[in-house]
């Protein structure tokens, strides 16, 4: 947001010297406001909310005083029920836009990350079709999930879009968002878990033969728990997200492993919990995500 020319106020539960993005041949210091108090914010156009999904209720401070009737409220974070997740956070009545985050990021300490990989951020709405976004990667967002944004845009995602428009992140809207959101649960559902019980990074995916069959086995379950609910998967998606899997370096991580080192609570709830709970729901037998949820318990386990 700061690329494409805006004023961008962070709104931190700790006081930050600077914020400083790494990538493997730059570094760059972002100039931000930084607040730690929410009595000292105003309202927004724009909350981007990207706490881990159990943190969501303690930024909630922030809502109040940020929020007014003009404001949209991004929601950027992993999972399936982004809205239903957050609606009952924000003033009944506030835009809510669920947003699929294709940025891979290790936070380093406190205003300071690493940029792993990808570009792209996907929302509901507009032309995009799910056939193409299946062909979508990391770092480049589907032809016509990415096309033209009208500089009247009024739809949520169009002006979403617009609002990074000349910044490096690419906003890609696609009709069938339930669709969508599966396909990033999937980049999910392997890897993370099993990157954090084995506390090991992408090359235990990539190159460990038992560790690869059992994620293909987690990933053939959550399809058929996702096809249940509506998302139009098929078999094609568990070589897809390998595939996915494959174009990290070996080095790479997740979210959740970067959790575990760091000795925070884990989002498993949100990724393989969604895949038990629905699966459970629909009648979908998933005991292999059962297994790993119940191990993600204990490794959360105080
Ligand atoms: N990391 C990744 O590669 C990807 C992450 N995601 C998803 O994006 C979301 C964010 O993940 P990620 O960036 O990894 O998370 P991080 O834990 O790196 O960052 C979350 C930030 O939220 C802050 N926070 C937590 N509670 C509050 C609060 N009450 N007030 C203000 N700030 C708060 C944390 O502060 P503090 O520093 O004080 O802990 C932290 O800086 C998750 O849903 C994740 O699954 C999706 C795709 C890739
Ligand atoms: C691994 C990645 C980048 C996508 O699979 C992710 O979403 C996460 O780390 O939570």
């Amino acid at each position: 947001a700061v690329d494409a020319g805006h004023d961008v106020v962070v709104c931190a539960r700790r006081p930050i010297d600077r914020l400083v993005v790494e990538r493997a041949d730059s570094v760059r210091e972002i100039g931000v406001e930084v607040l730690v108090d929410p009595s000292a914010a105003t309202e927004v156009d724009w909350v981007l909310l990207a706490t881990k999904a159990q943190d969501a209720a303690g930024a909630a401070a922030w809502f109040g005083p940020l929020i007014g009737p003009g404001t949209t409220v991004v929601v950027l974070q992993n999972g399936v029920d982004h809205a239903e997740r957050i609606e009952p956070l924000v003033p009944r009545g506030t835009r809510v836009l669920p947003a699929l985050v294709y940025v891979a990021a290790e936070s380093l300490g406190p205003g300071h990350v690493l940029h792993r990989m990808g570009a792209r951020i996907t929302v509901p709405g507009g032309p995009g079709t799910i056939a193409e976004t299946a062909r979508a990667t990391f770092d480049e967002p589907s032809a016509t999930g990415a096309g033209r944004i009208s500089a009247t845009a009024t739809d949520p995602a169009d002006r979403f879009a617009a609002l990074l428009d000349g910044s490096w992140l690419h906003v890609e809207r696609v009709a069938d968002f339930s669709t969508a959101a599966w396909r990033k649960l999937l980049t999910n559902v392997g890897a993370n878990p099993v990157t954090s019980l084995t506390m090991k990074r992408m090359s235990v995916i990539q190159h460990e033969p038992a560790v690869r069959d059992l994620t293909r086995a987690l990933l053939d379950e959550a399809i058929a728990v996702g096809r249940a609910a509506g998302a139009r998967l098929s078999d094609a998606d568990i070589d897809h997200t390998l595939e996915i899997y494959d174009g990290f370096a070996a080095d790479d991580g997740t979210s959740m492993l970067y959790d575990r080192l760091a000795g925070r609570a884990t989002e498993h709830e949100l990724i393989t919990g969604a895949v038990v709970r629905l699966g459970e729901q629909h009648g979908v037998p998933v005991p292999l995500n059962r297994a790993i949820l119940a191990l993600m318990h204990g490794v959360n386990h105080k």
